[in-house]
């Protein structure tokens, strides 16, 4: 587990230092992804446009949210931040600084990512949901053209 934890912090530091730039736009998507939004603003927003979405929505966040829960009871995870702290595996106090943020600080286990499951989901609800719609619309579009066309005996 020390393999993993260890390989984890390495990951997480390259992401720190060298995709520091990015960090806005970063957090913006962590952020618009953020499983609390679901309650708050994506399902009754979804529900007004198209039922199906936003019923798919409060599934995925009902079901997502349940299955974390019970892979959290199982694994009992550590945090990377605090398992820096507690392994013996970096000698004389060198172990390596991280930077937390507000969705980080948590104090409950740390694996499976309720955050990184959560997000997951709502983005594949919309992305589906914005590609259906996209699609369907070109499927009218053509099939418009089409019957113009050949009212026109093109
Ligand atoms: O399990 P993680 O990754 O610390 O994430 C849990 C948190 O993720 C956040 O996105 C949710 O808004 C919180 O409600 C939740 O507690």
């Amino acid at each position: 587990m020390d393999f993993l934890h260890r390989n984890g912090v390495l990951i997480i530091q390259h992401l720190q230092k060298d995709y520091r730039a990015y960090y806005t736009f970063l957090n913006f998507m962590s952020n618009v992804g953020d499983p609390r939004n679901i309650f708050f603003i994506y399902f009754p927003l979804w529900f007004q446009l198209n039922q199906t979405v936003g019923t798919k929505m409060i599934w995925v966040a009902v079901i997502g949210d349940w299955f974390n829960l019970i892979f959290k009871w199982i694994l009992f995870g550590d945090r990377p931040y605090w398992w820096v702290q507690e392994t013996q595996i970096y000698p004389n106090h060198s172990s390596p600084c991280l930077e937390q943020f507000p969705t980080t600080c948590e104090t409950g286990p740390g694996s499976p990512s309720g955050h990184a499951m959560g997000s997951s989901c709502v983005w594949y609800v919309m992305v589906t949901a914005a590609l259906s719609h996209t699609v369907c619309g070109m499927d009218k579009f053509s099939i418009t053209l089409h019957r113009h066309a050949g009212g026109r005996g093109l």
